[in-house]
């Protein structure tokens, strides 16, 4: 990979995986490359990252969060799913939540942080998979820079992709530190909400009640 070249044209958008996962070399050199970027941003806003003690290090710091943390999703693999036998045919709706969300926005770079729900309506004669799983696929996709009406789709079509479940329901609640601390200065409390339904679960107006309702009383029952 050059990281050098300007006007670089990527196959990917930028909440999408790239074609293959980066190895440990690459890693080590997309660090390199990005801090010395930062280093030179640091430059243009005039920002002494030489000879000031608090910043010397940061250029280096920045570009190892971006790769390893904020944007790591871009650059593994999705997580391994454990998966079971659903040996008493159960079938009814599972919800799991809050699922800790944070990710970064696509417009501004700044973090977006709340919860997702995942209800899920296992097929009776399929796979039942681990828990923690749902948990790492959102942080898998949460680990790019997204916007929520894209997050929500790319977590429920993975997980319908890997399960076949008889229905599937995605919602996520969050901050955007984008309208909060610039711009329109929003509240601190102002949230997006938005539920994306697939199968049984988008054509069910019982098993949609049901989710949302689970999904307020998980809500409730969760410290901020
Ligand atoms: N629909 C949607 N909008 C988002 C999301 N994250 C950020 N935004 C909005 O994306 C817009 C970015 O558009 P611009 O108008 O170009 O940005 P700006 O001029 O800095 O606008 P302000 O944020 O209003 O100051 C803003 O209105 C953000 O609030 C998201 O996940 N979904």
């Amino acid at each position: 990979m050059n990281f050098h070249s300007t006007g670089m044209k990527f196959s990917r958008l930028c909440n999408e995986a790239l074609d293959q996962p980066i190895d440990e070399a690459e890693r080590t050199a997309m660090i390199a490359a990005a801090a010395r970027k930062v280093e030179e941003l640091f430059d243009v806003l005039r920002i002494d990252h030489q000879n000031d003690h608090n910043t010397r290090e940061t250029p280096q710091r920045v570009a190892k969060m971006f790769v390893e943390e904020i944007l790591q999703g871009r650059y593994t693999a999705p997580p391994k799913i454990t998966e079971f036998d659903n040996a008493r045919s159960y079938d009814q709706l599972i919800v799991t939540g809050p699922i800790e969300l944070r990710s970064m926005c696509a417009h501004h770079l700044m973090p977006i942080y709340g919860h997702a729900y995942i209800g899920i309506l296992p097929a009776a004669d399929g796979k039942i998979i681990g828990l923690s799983k749902y948990d790492r696929i959102v942080d898998h996709f949460a680990s790019r820079l997204q916007i929520q009406e894209e997050l929500v789709k790319q977590i429920g079509d993975y997980v319908v992709d890997m399960t076949k479940p008889r229905g599937l329901a995605v919602r996520i609640s969050a901050v955007h530190m984008c309208k909060t601390q610039r711009g329109v200065r929003s509240s601190r409390r102002s949230r997006m909400v938005n539920t994306c339904f697939w199968g049984e679960l988008a054509t069910s107006p019982e098993h949609k009640s049901e989710f949302l309702q689970e999904c307020i009383a998980l809500e409730r029952g969760s410290p901020e």
